[in-house]
């Protein structure tokens, strides 16, 4: 098979100090985000994503409290920079309009608008502001494997139209293969204009992280999202430094150093981890069965309390359909579950 990527260009989205706080429960230290962040700059990152794992305001009961507020942790993590531009995420109705002024004063650049997949109408207002404060905008449609291509062909447009330079496709659940990467984001692209860059964030609960984000490559994704040694919710964000090793050998210009990366990834990243990112049979249940990556710690802790199995929780979370935002349903759900048993059982 001839390789027809020799020559692209891509650029290279870090979600290490924001996707993967998911598994650090939102707590990390602010010294972990600047020396990650650093390394990251140092390593040539061209953009970095650092929040809340759920993005600006996330900070609640529902989603968890984090270590510091994202004022302290962009505060910290922009100024440091010398290379690499910051980018937050703004789920609308979890990051208000007071947070993406805040973003912006703060020196964040690139603004992610995140919605679920069929809903990007709720996007209208922060997009339309970022775009009016110059920021780079994004919209980003979460949980991608629920809608068709045509579907997602729907969605973008209205966020395009909003003002989006460059709009997202997410495969939140790590559920994705190759052929509906190309198959939807070959949709999404061939619908957008030709300045409207598209991207691509990927889980990989599946192991198709690297694959997935070929596909999107191949079918003209010029934005990629990735995280160093894949801290990130569920089995992790695709392996940054596999995914820049992968591109350097098939002539993908990254502009991210094969070595450097793997440093950041096992001597910065690594011994952070509170417990090994790796696909277990409960990351491995949320790619097979379609189920949001964050939802992965809250059922194990919901397992624990109740006695049902994690992976039993998920698959009934996927069979509901749950997405983004529906966490409190994950202890409804085990306690529906464990009720069940005791029935059964008497
Ligand atoms: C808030 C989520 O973690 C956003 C994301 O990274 C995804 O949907 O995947
Ligand atoms: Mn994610």
């Amino acid at each position: 098979m001839t390789n027809t990527l020799k020559g692209r260009r891509v650029r290279l989205h870090d979600m290490t100090l924001r996707d993967g706080m998911h598994p650090k429960r939102h707590l990390m230290t602010l010294e972990q985000m600047k020396t990650i962040a650093c390394g990251l700059d140092a390593a040539g990152m061209a953009l970095i994503e650092v929040t809340h794992g759920d993005g600006l305001g996330g900070s609640s009961v529902n989603y968890g409290f984090p270590a510091h507020t994202d004022e302290e942790y962009l505060g910290t993590v922009v100024p440091l920079m010398k290379q690499a531009k910051v980018s937050a995420l703004l789920i609308p109705g979890i990051g208000t309009v007071d947070h993406l002024k805040m973003a912006h004063e703060l020196g964040v650049s690139t603004i992610r608008v995140a919605t679920h997949c069929t809903e990007a109408d709720v996007s209208e207002q922060h997009v339309t502001l970022a775009r009016k404060m110059g920021m780079d905008t994004v919209g980003f449609l979460m949980m991608s494997h629920m809608n068709s291509a045509e579907g997602l062909v729907t969605q973008a447009r209205l966020m395009e139209g909003y003002g989006a330079n460059c709009i997202y496709i997410t495969d939140s659940a790590g559920h994705m293969l190759p052929h509906d990467v190309k198959e939807k984001l070959g949709a999404v692209r061939q619908a957008l204009k030709p300045e409207t860059e598209l991207g691509f964030h990927g889980h990989h609960n599946l192991a198709m992280g690297v694959a997935n984000s070929l596909a999107a490559i191949e079918v003209g994704c010029s934005r990629i999202d990735a995280a160093a040694a894949g801290l990130g919710a569920g089995a992790g964000n695709t392996p940054m430094e596999v995914l820049v090793a992968v591109c350097d050998l098939m002539g993908i210009e990254t502009g991210v150093d094969v070595f450097k990366i793997q440093d950041v990834a096992e001597d910065l990243v690594v011994p952070i981890m509170d417990f090994p990112i790796r696909i277990d049979r409960d990351a491995l249940t949320l790619g097979y069965a379609g189920v949001y990556g964050s939802f992965l710690l809250f059922a194990k802790r919901a397992s624990q309390k109740y006695g049902v199995p994690a992976r039993e929780i998920l698959v009934e979370m996927g069979r509901r359909g749950m997405v983004g935002g529906q966490e409190d349903m994950i202890e409804d759900t085990a306690l529906t579950l464990a009720r069940a048993r005791g029935l059964q059982a008497a």
